[in-house]
């Protein structure tokens, strides 16, 4: 009885403690700022995944200095809701929708054929979208869920779009990584989880993955005035917990620690418009500036294995 009274007057003073610091906390969660003022008026900007989160707020932040900006969702509709909601937040925002379901190469290959079609130039690629911790899926093509859309996807996406972003150079890709590659490894022996599944693990994975994709394509797209740069946006309230009890529990109890969507997208934008980036490649970024990158993150050997068993299971050769 003795210790439950301690343990709830411990947790006591702890809550208290926290809502008396809680602006501090926040104004220190809160993170970098991108503080670049550059237009993009005449650039042409694709965003995945947009249609909430750090993507909707990254959209919103590229539309406000003048681009062109065309959201990628899986659900037009949700797409549609968030266009709609950054015209009004942005008076003449330029913002368009298009389907992209990245679980779905077929998806992915109608959309591309359909942008290079309709879309002379593309200045930034955004490849935002992810997901985190879900049960054990498979893509429509058969990759486990995590690495199929936040990386295949993503891989086969750049890799349709390269040529128009070579031709539109001076172009940028940024690459929406996280903090959790830290704690990921290449599983080649199964990179579908079909012997175990951890959850976590996959997300990991999949997040190491856009580390090590983004430094073997900068390598690759040396001299071509096309740079690459992966970025972990902080920890962020949004719906990316979805699938985790957990982790939502987390963020409930302790939501000053975590960032709004509007000040995770400022790593992302910052990659997309500074211009001291002009000509940086291959490197890794949080709260606006160069961030760690884990061993396994820096390793050519593995990014080679990775791009070239990518290449292979989406039954394509890019070189
Ligand atoms: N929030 C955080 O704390 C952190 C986030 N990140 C990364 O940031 C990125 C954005 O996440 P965040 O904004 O937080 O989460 P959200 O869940 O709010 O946004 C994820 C977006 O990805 C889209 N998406 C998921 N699956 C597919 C698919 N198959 N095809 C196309 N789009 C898809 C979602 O669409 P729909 O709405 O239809 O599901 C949604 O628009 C992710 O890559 C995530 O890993 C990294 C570190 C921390
Ligand atoms: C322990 C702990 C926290 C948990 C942080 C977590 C669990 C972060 C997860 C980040 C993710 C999922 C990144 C995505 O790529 C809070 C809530 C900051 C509050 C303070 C204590």
């Amino acid at each position: 009885m003795l210790m439950l009274v301690v343990i709830a007057s411990g947790l006591g003073v702890v809550a208290l403690i926290l809502r008396l610091f809680s602006p501090q906390i926040r104004k220190y969660a809160a993170g970098g700022v991108c503080r670049s003022t550059a237009r993009l008026d005449g650039k042409v900007a694709l965003i995945t995944g947009a249609n909430s989160g750090i993507g909707k707020e990254t959209a919103l932040d590229l539309a406000s200095r003048g681009a062109r900006v065309i959201l990628a969702c899986r659900d037009v509709e949700k797409g549609e809701e968030a266009a709609t909601e950054i015209r009004t937040r942005v008076g003449g925002a330029k913002v368009e929708v298009r389907e992209l379901d990245l679980a779905d190469t077929c998806s992915i290959r109608a959309f591309a054929q359909r942008f290079l079609r309709e879309v002379d130039h593309l200045h930034i690629l955004v490849n935002n979208a992810g997901i985190m911790m879900c049960p054990y899926m498979k893509t429509v093509d058969g990759f486990e869920m995590h690495i199929g859309v936040s990386h295949l996807g993503h891989f086969l996406l750049t890799y349709l779009l390269i040529g128009l972003l070579k031709r539109s150079a001076p172009s940028r890709i940024v690459v929406v990584s996280s903090l959790a590659h830290n704690f990921g490894w290449i599983r080649f022996h199964d990179l579908h989880s079909h012997g175990s599944y951890n959850s976590g693990l996959a997300y990991c994975q999949s997040k190491l993955a856009n580390v090590l994709f983004t430094r073997e394509l900068a390598r690759r797209l040396h001299g071509s005035n096309v740079t690459v740069n992966s970025v972990h946006p902080g920890t962020v309230r949004s719906e990316l917990m979805r699938h985790s009890t957990a982790m939502s529990l987390l963020f409930a109890v302790f939501p000053m620690f975590l960032k709004t969507p509007k000040e995770g997208a400022q790593t992302s934008v910052y990659c997309a418009v500074a211009e001291e980036l002009q000509s940086i490649s291959g490197k890794h970024f949080s709260d606006c500036a160069p961030a760690f990158v884990a061993p396994q993150g820096r390793n050519e050997e593995t990014a080679r294995t990775l791009w070239d068993v990518s290449c292979e299971l989406l039954g394509i050769e890019w070189d």
